[in-house]
Formats: structure tokens, sequence, C-alpha cells
């Protein structure tokens, strides 16, 4: 069988597409196409900068990928996660494991072998079933067909000498070379070393809870932390089957997420700003608060996702859909939350192609347009109010330096640091000067926290 090259990253119409893998359904061996998909979308994320969860979105994701059973979409994820995570590592063992370089331009040789050392050195699949289904995949592709004999004597030779070669490359940072040094930079090579090692445990699974977290981590069989989140030790399978989903009573937050509106402490009877809202979790944490919330998200799709979830906890807010840049209501809110896009690299467990679509140019594009939408954002707050700025970005240029600047130029702003005694057991999260700075390597025991950044401002 011939397969299609899709490493322009043009689509075919979606009929011809459909017709293409029900023809695949039935000619494929069992488990080859859940390679090929994962081939392709491991392509398009680090040759094309693709976001995975788009990719994998069960509505509007990849056709390759909607057309798989539910089971080889479960597979393809897992796939894909592991190599992302563990890439720098296969890509050296492989490159150890060949004679000569692959050609410069065997891009998909190069994604089939990875895919295939994924499974044999990070997953439980035998390697019997990895090997055979990759050759059979080189065969069935002209540009690698070339290739087969290689990709059997490669991955045969992982079979046998895993161990040795896992141990190998075992103090190998698994993050792109860019992003480690920037690590370095900012939190010294320790610290470095220690959110490297974090990146590579799975991620847990947090729930905000209405109240009385206590109850329900005995319930659900978890664990609450110190930002009051209810942390699930041992959980599998779906989660909307869980008890308290259908009567809204909690919702996925990660337990640095909670943070930022937290600072606020009691809303009651404010007008409060929750300026880049969806999906939601923190305009759900503001209206529990005591918040009157409006709720500003200029994206149309993630503002459903902002009202269906609402809708679940039996919650409400004023809703808008506007770029926040066009309010124009000056000094009208007692509260603002602003919880801006960033680069996400506080979020690399639960996002591992996060750092493969991004680069060092788009955090400094990113810091741009937060102080942009900063510097508007504090237009909209009436004196004596208060501001919180937050980003799950592990990059102080789109925390710490850029709240700086604002702070140099704009009359009437101070920052009122975090004091640390209300945050017991993450005293080492907020900085000397009052900011909060999570890593994923904070709350280690316990599972890890997601990279956040979050400081209190007030106008005059
Ligand atoms: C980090 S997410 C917010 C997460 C949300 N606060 C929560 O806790 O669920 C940033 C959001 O800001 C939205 N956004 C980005 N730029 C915006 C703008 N100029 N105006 C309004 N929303 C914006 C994005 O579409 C995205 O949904």
């Amino acid at each position: 069988m011939v397969l299609n090259d899709n490493s322009t990253g043009k689509r075919r119409p979606s009929k011809s597409r459909g017709a293409d893998h029900r023809r695949s359904a039935v000619s494929l061996k069992p488990g080859l196409e859940a390679r090929i998909a994962a081939s392709r979308l491991l392509a398009a994320v680090i040759d094309r900068k693709t976001s995975l969860d788009g990719m994998l979105d069960q509505e509007h994701g990849n056709p390759a990928y909607l057309a798989l059973n539910d089971a080889d979409r479960g597979l393809v994820k897992a796939i894909l996660q592991s190599t992302l995570r563990h890439l720098p590592r296969i890509e050296h063992i492989i490159g150890q494991l060949l004679d000569t370089p692959l050609p410069e331009g065997a891009r998909a040789l190069h994604h089939l072998l990875i895919v295939a050392a994924a499974q044999m050195l990070y997953l439980d699949i035998p390697d019997h079933s990895a090997v055979d289904l990759a050759v059979e995949q080189a065969n069935g592709d002209p540009r690698s067909r070339r290739f087969a004999k290689l990709v059997n004597a490669i991955l045969r030779r992982i079979g046998r000498e895993k161990d040795a070669l896992l141990k190998e490359v075992d103090a190998l940072p698994c993050l792109p070379d860019w992003f480690y040094q920037r690590l370095v930079e900012v939190y010294g090579p320790d610290q470095a070393a220690a959110i490297a090692h974090s990146h590579l445990q799975p991620p847990t699974i947090d729930l905000t809870v209405k109240e009385n977290p206590q109850a329900w981590a005995e319930k659900l069989g978890g664990q609450v932390l110190p930002t009051g989140t209810v942390r699930l030790d041992r959980f599998r399978g779906a989660i909307t089957a869980l008890e308290g989903f259908d009567d809204g009573v909690w919702w996925v937050q990660d337990a640095a997420a909670a943070i930022p509106a937290k600072l606020f402490g009691d809303l009651t009877g404010k007008r409060v700003g929750d300026l880049c809202a969806a999906p939601g979790g923190k305009t759900a944490q503001l209206i529990l608060a005591g918040g009157s919330v409006v709720a500003v998200e200029q994206s149309k799709t993630r503002l459903k996702r902002l009202e269906s979830n609402l809708s679940r906890l039996g919650l409400s807010a004023e809703i808008r859909c506007a770029n926040l840049l066009d309010l124009d209501e000056s000094g009208s809110f007692d509260a603002i939350l602003l919880d801006a896009p960033c680069s996400s690299t506080g979020t690399v467990r639960r996002h591992p192609d996060v750092l493969w679509t991004k680069d060092a140019a788009d955090i400094a594009k990113l810091a741009q347009l937060q102080e942009k939408l900063l510097r508007h954002a504090l237009t909209l707050l009436k004196p004596g109010g208060r501001l919180v700025f937050s980003n799950c970005s592990l990059d102080p240029q789109e925390g710490e330096a850029m709240i700086d600047r604002v702070l140099a130029d704009t009359a009437g702003i101070t920052l009122l640091p975090v004091d640390p005694k209300q945050w017991p057991g993450l005293e080492g999260a907020i900085t000397a000067r009052g900011d909060v700075r999570t890593t994923p390597a904070m709350l280690a025991e316990q599972g890890g926290l997601d990279g956040f950044y979050a400081c209190m401002l007030a106008k005059i």
C-alpha cells in the first residue's frame, strides 16, 4: 500500500480523505493505521509547529486521528505524549545506533523510527509488535521503503540493548536545548535539572471543589494540597464519570492555576473583570469568592466551553465575547484578573508538545502582547482597585521583567506583595519581593505543580 505524503501539511478535500481512511481500515494490519497517524502527527508538531491539543480534539481534530477507533486514538495519544516527553533521549539513542546520519530530507523515516523506539523504550508495547509494524510502515511508504532493512536492524538492536541504552541517556535533560539553557540562566543548574526531571512525571489530576475539599478528597481517594485543591492519587478513566461531575461540585484545575484568583480573598459586593476568561476555571473561583463577574473572552469557541462549564457548575457571570483591548470602561472594575495568553512553558507535563512548537522569539512576542493587555487592563481599574496578573509561563520575560517595565512608567500603580505566611506549604513559591512563582519541581513528592506566575497590583 502506498502512503500519502502529507509532509507539506496541505489538506486534501475531506470527502476523499474519509474514503481513503475507510479503505486503509480494511487493508492495513491491526495497529498500523495508529502508527502511521502517530508518525504524521509527530511530523506536524516538530516540523510544522502544530499544537497537539488541536490535532487530538475529539470533534475538530486531525482527520487521520478522527478516523481511528477509540482504542487507537488512546494509543496514538499515549505514543505521542511519551515520544515528545522523551524526544531528546530517543533521538540520541537512534543517532548513536546509526553508522551515518539519516539523509537530511528523510523526515518520514526519522518520525517512523522515533515513534517505534518510543513504544519500545517508554511504553508497554511488545518489541516484536513495534518492530514489525514499523517495518511494515517503512515498506508501505515510497519515501522510506529503501530503508526498511535499516529500520528493522536499528529497532532490533534497541530491543536487545534497551537497558544499557536507557541507562546511557538517563542524565540527558528531556527538553529542547534553547529552553534548558534558559532554565539554567533563570533558575540555576540545580533547579533547571529538577524542572527537567519533573517534566518526565505524568501529570496529576487536580480538582477545585466548591466547598469542603477534605470530605471530597476522602470520597474520591485524593489529598488536599496547600492551595485547597483536591489531587486525585490513583485516578484512571473518564473524569466525567467521577462522582460530583454531573452535580457541578468541582472542576478540573491544576493546583497552581488555582492560586491567582485566591489572591483577591473575599470579593463580595465587588465588580470583577475576568479579562481572559475561557475556559473559565478562574471565573468560577471569582464568582464563588462573591464577585459580580464580567467574563471577557475573544475566542467564540473557547467562550462556548466557558458557558458550558459555568452552566454545569450552576454559576453565572456576565459573559462578553470581545477583545479586551476594545473595552472602553475606564475605572469601572474593583478587581481585575488578567490571566494572559502566554508561552505555556509551565504546563509541559500536560502539554509536552509546547516546547517543540514554540521558541525564544515566541516568548519575546508574547511578553509584548501581555504588556499591551496589562497596560490597557490597568485603565479599566477603579482607584483603590486591585489587579492580579497571571500566566503559566516559566520565563520571567513574561512575568517579573514585564511587570517591572509597567511599574516603572505607570503612575499610581504599585505592587502589593503576596505574604508567604498566607501560603503555608507553598512559602517557597513566593519570591523575595512578593510575586508568586511556582515551578513543576515544587510539591514534588505530591506529584508537582504547573509552572505559574502571578502578582497583585494596586491602583492608588
Ligand atoms: C490562559 S487562557 C485563560 C484561562 C482562563 N483564565 C481559565 O482559568 O480558565 C487565555 C485566554 O485569553 C484569551 N484571549 C487572548 N487574548 C485576548 C484578548 N485580547 N481579549 C480577550 N481574550 C483574549 C484566549 O482566547 C484564551 O482563552
